[in-house]
């Protein structure tokens, strides 16, 4: 079967999933897009040979739309999730499912209205190889119990539209989702600092930041978040457990001497340091419509990284550690 996917919102992040859709994934299409701007969606459409919907409800509701991926920026994400899982119809939805874990509720709650899990939130670190080998070494057991994780992400530049609260919502939210994932328990409290600013962010951003977490068994972990580095797309992490370390390496696989010395490019983006975890989670994703099953990281997990996202926004502007407040997980996410 070919999955006949829809897709709200084909810019930057979404025309990268249709060039991968169309070169790389098996078992897929995209034969239908709509965006708030119409005119991007009917070029889009006319450029891949889809239909241009000038709505997302229409879009939604096409018969040929077997399966709906959004990639339309954050704080439009709920509406469209919730009218899909109303409709019946898979989801993928890019990070952040939603900027809030209040929006976040309204979409579990349309799940369970639907009796199924319909929806996969787009957070790709957990196909990525590293971190991959490094939960698979931690859950062997062969270092014992994780005490400490630092994470730092960091890209070169942010866009103008960029607000304070993305440097939460937007771009943490990848490390405390892996940070979840990894540890396999919930975040319980967090604590942002706000160390000296660079002069090359952009009008009243602060960046960095620091952010402190704290897990329900008390592993301890630290998140630089610095988007204005001028100079790299950089994501760290190093697992500090009882009797040994793992750390990502930058997973380039050849390195290059010459008179300036030795060593290899940096990646400059999400497309090129994450190629290999997007791919996955796509396939992953397409593979699972094509059996009527849903897998991959759940509403749950984009509520309860969005519930960090809130706690860590308070903590902000109360300068002071937060405790992350949480629902009960239902019992379609257990
Ligand atoms: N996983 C990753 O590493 C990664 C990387 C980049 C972006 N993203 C996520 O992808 C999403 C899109 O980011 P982007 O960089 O492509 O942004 P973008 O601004 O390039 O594209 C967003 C598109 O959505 C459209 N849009 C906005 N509101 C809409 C609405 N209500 N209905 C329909 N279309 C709408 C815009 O017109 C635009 O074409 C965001 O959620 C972002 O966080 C994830
Ligand atoms: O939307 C993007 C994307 O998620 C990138 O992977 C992240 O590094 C950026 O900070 C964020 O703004």
């Amino acid at each position: 079967m070919t999955v006949r996917i829809g897709m709200i919102g084909p810019g930057a992040m979404g025309r990268s999933h249709i060039e991968r859709i169309r070169r790389r994934i098996a078992g897929a299409e995209v034969v239908a897009v709509s965006d708030l701007d119409d005119e991007h969606a009917r070029t889009v459409a006319m450029q891949i040979g889809a239909a241009a919907y000038p709505t997302s409800a229409e879009l939604i509701a096409a018969a040929d739309v077997d399966a709906v991926m959004i990639c339309s920026h954050g704080p439009a994400h709920r509406d469209d999730v919730v009218a899909a899982v109303d409709a019946g119809k898979p989801v993928f939805c890019e990070k952040p499912l939603a900027p809030t874990a209040s929006e976040c509720l309204d979409i579990m709650d349309a799940e369970q209205r639907a009796g199924r899990r319909l929806v996969t939130v787009g957070f790709m670190r957990r196909f990525d190889p590293g971190y991959v080998q490094m939960k698979d070494i931690l859950t062997s057991g062969e270092i014992g119990e994780p005490l400490i994780f630092h994470s730092a992400h960091r890209n070169p530049a942010v866009p103008l539209q960029y607000t304070p609260d993305m440097a939460i919502n937007d771009t943490a939210i990848h490390d405390i989702d892996i940070v979840r994932w990894l540890l396999a328990e919930e975040v319980t409290t967090v604590r942002v600092d706000t160390p000296r600013a660079t002069r090359h962010r952009p009008g009243r951003l602060q960046d960095p930041l620091i952010l402190i977490l704290s897990t329900t068994s008390g592993v301890w972990v630290d998140v630089e978040i610095f988007v204005n580095n001028q100079h790299a797309y950089d994501v760290q992490g190093e697992l500090v457990a009882e009797t040994g370390t793992v750390r990502l390496t930058d997973q380039q696989v050849v390195e290059r001497s010459g008179t300036a010395g030795r060593g290899h490019r940096l990646a400059m983006d999400h497309n090129e340091r994450f190629a290999a975890a997007f791919d996955a989670e796509l396939q992953q994703w397409v593979a699972a419509v094509a059996h009527g099953e849903c897998t991959g990281p759940s509403s749950w997990d984009g509520y309860a990284a969005a519930s960090v996202c809130d706690a860590a926004v308070r903590a902000i502007h109360a300068e002071a550690a937060t405790s992350v407040s949480m629902i009960e997980r239902p019992a379609l996410y257990r």
